[in-house]
């Protein structure tokens, strides 16, 4: 059988061969990501079940042993299986009853049995609990056919982990499963990293609220706020800031430098091309800010930039919203993962079957929307890709699956030919 590597890795492992001049690839734009950008170092403490989706600044130690002491896994009658001489059935006279929550300090005869529910600590000298069903009880006797195994039906103090094991790591983003794992461990508080602040940017003369009716002349409906405002609707994200600002680069500049105050990651759309009326570059350098990259082998979403002004990190998404998406799909995820101290900072792609033959022009990695149509042979996910991409369209993408990888220097895919996937599930 032939196993694929899960892709944990930056990029889509195939761009880095023939890139355009004057840009970069993928995957060196996810690790000038990794060299520039680094967790916020705020943490704070917070009680556990508000914790979903924050991410552990602090590894979650065991407080005790788990179980913390020997109990009962079901209801019926602890026995000394020692004390049971030749072969059965044996008669034992019933003295005592545990229930969960008493203590069970008072050592039993060794040749006594002893009420128990599931839950109740076992007493000494018991070394097995039998099930009530299998056990005959004759007025304040019970009588057993099967001698029981030593430790049948009993969970052992320690058995899952001792107090002091590590249960949960640093940088863990808390699922419910995690949640619950820190409350067996006894937590009701954990050390979370703060929230990301997040300032979001919208630049452009032409965009005119979600919604506005009656558009007049070229104004066209903002589509990259509300995209991006529920992109960024997570659990370690604090939306401080959304703004709007026109193609003027004072306006623009004044804009950022305000944010970069207040915020850990300023994103800005549009304005971050080539143009004359493209200034968030020349906004950011004269808002005394540095640029790390600006133009990346990627289709759509080529303009692409990543930079800081201040402490705050810049990141300046294209206008168009395919290519808005795109990027924040495939960079801007590792941006925020890192800021938020996340262990796990690119999103998990796999690979799929592409179900038709494809042509394009080489020379930047793609990344088209996919449809999952079925599955192969070997279970494999087999997709179905636009025959072309244009950055401004978005409705494709709302009932897509997730983001195909065509890798930048392939100009032709035979039908069946393995594709990286980003599966939107996981965005
Ligand atoms: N001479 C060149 N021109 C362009 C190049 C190039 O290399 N040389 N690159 C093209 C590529 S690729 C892209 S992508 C775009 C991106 O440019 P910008 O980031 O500067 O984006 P804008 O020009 O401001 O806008 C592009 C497009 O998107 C619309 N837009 C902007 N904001 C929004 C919004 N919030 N909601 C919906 N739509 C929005 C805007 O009206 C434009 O139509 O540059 C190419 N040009
Ligand atoms: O890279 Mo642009 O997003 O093709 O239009």
């Amino acid at each position: 059988m032939t196993y694929l590597p899960r892709h944990l890795s930056s990029g889509c492992g195939c761009d880095d061969l023939s890139v355009a001049a004057g840009v970069i690839s993928i995957d060196q734009a996810l690790q000038q990501v990794l060299q520039h950008v680094t967790p916020v170092a705020r943490t704070e403490n917070a009680p556990i079940h508000t914790c979903r989706g924050r991410v552990l600044a602090a590894a979650v130690l065991a407080h005790a042993d788990m179980p913390r002491f020997d109990h009962s896994a079901m209801d019926g009658y602890a026995v000394n299986s020692k004390a049971l001489a030749g072969d059965g059935p044996w008669l034992l006279p019933v003295n005592g009853r545990v229930a969960a929550g008493d203590a069970a300090d008072t050592p039993y005869a060794a040749t006594d049995a002893c009420r128990i529910f599931t839950g109740a600590p076992v007493p000494h000298p018991f070394d097995s609990v039998i099930m009530q069903e299998k056990v005959e009880r004759l007025g304040n006797m019970i009588r057993i056919n099967t001698r029981p195994n030593i430790g049948e039906n009993i969970r052992l103090r320690g058995e899952e982990h001792q107090r002091g094991a590590e249960i949960l790591p640093v940088g863990m983003k808390l699922i419910p499963r995690a949640i619950a794992a820190a409350a067996a461990a006894g937590h009701g508080v954990v050390n979370v990293r703060c929230r990301i602040r997040v300032t979001l940017l919208a630049s452009g003369s032409e965009v005119a609220a979600s919604g506005t009716k009656n558009l007049t002349g070229g104004q066209i409906w903002d589509v990259n706020t509300p995209m991006l405002q529920s992109l960024l609707s997570r659990p370690d994200v604090d939306l401080k800031n959304v703004i709007k600002v026109d193609d003027n680069k004072d306006s623009i500049r004044c804009a950022l430098q305000s944010a970069a105050a207040t915020s850990d990651l300023i994103i800005t759309t549009g304005g971050v091309s080539v143009g004359d009326e493209d200034h968030l570059r020349t906004a950011v350098t004269a808002a005394r800010g540095e640029i790390f990259f600006a133009g990346v082998a990627i289709k759509p979403g080529k303009p692409v930039a990543l930079g800081k002004i201040g402490d705050a990190v810049w990141l300046g998404l294209p206008g168009n919203p395919g290519s808005a998406f795109v990027t924040w799909s495939v960079i801007g995820q590792t941006v925020l993962n890192t800021l938020a101290g996340n262990a796990q900072v690119h999103p998990e792609r796999r690979h799929v079957v592409l179900g038709h033959s494809l042509s394009r022009k080489a020379g930047r990695c793609e990344v088209r929307a996919a449809r999952i149509v079925g599955v192969d042979g070997y279970g494999r996910d087999i997709v179905e890709c636009p025959s072309n991409v244009n950055s401004g369209q978005v409705s494709l993408l709302a009932t897509s699956d997730g983001l195909s990888f065509l890798p930048s220097e392939t100009d032709h895919f035979p039908e069946g030919a393995l594709v990286e996937f980003l599966p939107f599930s996981s965005n």
